[in-house]
């Protein structure tokens, strides 16, 4: 039976994100309503410039006081979509401690203080659900949290970012420029507030500390994920891809090792081969392959960024968190009792490719594959074009530790007869 008090929901922040929310509150209000068991209202809403006409919000709604909003004691449920660490932070705290649940788009947050806002989620009895934080509409948080909880994850890869996944697939298919294909996805709503996030690989590796956290059922935080951003992918490392039947996307990579005893999570640009189903990814879609134990692998597709994209991710953690509170209950909470170590870059083992510039004179091949075996590091190809007395060298490698490959290029570097190292880029999905 319906209940006809409503469950009273506050809006922190009013965005991309956050108007796509409360436009689908409104225009889906009796659906919602009777999938929850109990209308749901949209009691406050934060905003910083209050002046801005939003349609289909009444003014007397609207207030820049967000921890006015999150003290009133008669919200049930906090949709925070500010992003950033402050005033997020607190004024998610404030809600546990004041008596709400909380829904959060926030990925920087949750890598960074998940544990503490968990515990503090806990400690007050009510529920903190972020499905939106990774891989916008995609559903991962749950299936993982919740359809995978009786199955062992081994590993978790794949493109957890719209923007710059949008950037390079642009740069491939389109030729066109960086900072051309950046403010288009920054015009489009995919970009974070300050789009080095994007770029620089911080919003992955913060979603990859998130996903290897669930999966692993171990702490992993923001500092413990090796990252790599997109900045320095040039057309040149297309056209390498290319010869190879590649092309180049920027993945999070989170695996369990052989032993079982660790894990490693990081985010880079690779090569993938043009016949892997991420290399079909494009614009500001996310993929992600999740293996495990008895399910085997498993493929999240769809909108990776993009405000109605989040808002549907935000809007099932809202309706799951709502229907919780009418059945005095909460979900899950974080699960880390595994308590793996997580590993450094170097034990990570994969496939590189190396661009040399080299001097193209009898002998140098020999001298560089030396270098290779000496680090234990076997080589599969190696391509050589030469001009004018200068030559560039492909080497593609067999599978060798990060450590190894880096003690490699080091030693590469000493070589008289190397140039330069013009490029490096691990080789994945194969
Ligand atoms: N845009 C997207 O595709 C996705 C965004 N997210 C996350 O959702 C969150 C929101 O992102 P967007 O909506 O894109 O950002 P946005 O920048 O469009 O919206 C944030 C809004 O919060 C407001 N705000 C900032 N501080 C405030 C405060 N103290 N009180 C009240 N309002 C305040 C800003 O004025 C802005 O309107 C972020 O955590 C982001 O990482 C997650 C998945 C996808
Ligand atoms: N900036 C992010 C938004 C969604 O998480 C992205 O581009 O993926
Ligand atoms: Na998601």
């Amino acid at each position: 039976m319906m209940r006809t008090r409503p469950l009273k929901v506050a809006l922190l922040g009013c965005g991309v994100v956050g108007s796509e929310v409360a436009r689908i509150m409104t225009t889906h209000a009796a659906d919602l309503a009777a999938r929850i068991g109990a209308p749901i209202e949209l009691a406050g809403v934060a905003v910083r410039r209050p002046s801005k006409v939003r349609e289909g919000i009444p003014a007397e709604l609207v207030t820049t006081d967000a921890t006015a909003l999150v003290k009133r004691g008669d919200i049930d449920v906090v949709v925070e979509v500010i992003g950033g660490i402050e005033p997020a932070r607190s004024l998610i705290t404030t809600a546990f401690e004041h008596g709400a649940s909380v829904v959060s788009a926030n990925k920087a947050l949750l890598a960074q203080d998940g544990a503490a806002l968990h515990a503090a989620a806990g400690e007050h009895g009510r529920d903190l659900y972020y499905e939106a934080a990774v891989a916008g509409a995609i559903p991962l948080i749950r299936p993982l949290r919740e359809s995978l909880a009786g199955d062992k994850v081994n590993r978790v890869l794949g493109i957890v970012n719209g923007t710059t996944n949008f950037i390079l697939d642009k740069m491939d298919t389109t030729g066109a420029g960086y900072q051309e294909a950046l403010d288009e996805a920054t015009a489009l709503g995919y970009a974070e507030a300050d789009p080095t996030a994007d770029v620089e690989g911080f919003d992955a590796a913060a979603k990859a500390a998130i996903l290897a956290g669930i999966a692993f059922h171990t702490r992993v935080r923001l500092d413990d994920v090796y990252r790599e951003g997109m900045t320095e992918v040039t057309a040149a490392d297309f056209a390498s891809a290319k010869n190879m039947g590649c092309t180049i996307k920027l993945l999070a990579i989170c695996e369990r090792a052989a032993d079982g005893a660790s894990v490693t999570a990081r985010v880079h640009p690779a090569m993938i081969p043009l016949t892997h189903p991420l290399a079909s990814v494009r614009g500001a879609y996310n993929a992600v392959f999740v293996e495990s134990d008895a399910a085997g692998q498993l493929m999240f597709y769809g909108p990776g960024a993009g405000g109605a994209p989040t808002a549907s991710a935000v809007l099932g953690d809202l309706v799951a968190v709502c229907r919780n509170r009418l059945n005095g209950a909460t979900g899950p909470g974080e699960s880390a009792y595994a308590a793996l170590t997580v590993s450094p870059m170097g034990d990570v083992v994969t496939r590189y490719h190396i661009s040399l510039d080299v001097a193209d004179k009898p002998g140098v091949l020999a001298q560089v594959a030396t270098v290779f075996a000496e680090h234990g590091v076997s080589i599969d190809t190696v391509r050589q074009k030469g001009k004018d007395g200068e030559a560039s060298l492909v080497v593609v490698t067999h599978r060798a530790s990060d450590a190894s490959l880096s003690g490699t290029v080091e030693a590469l570097r000493k070589l008289d007869t190397v140039r330069g190292v013009a490029s490096i880029m691990r080789v994945e999905g194969e």
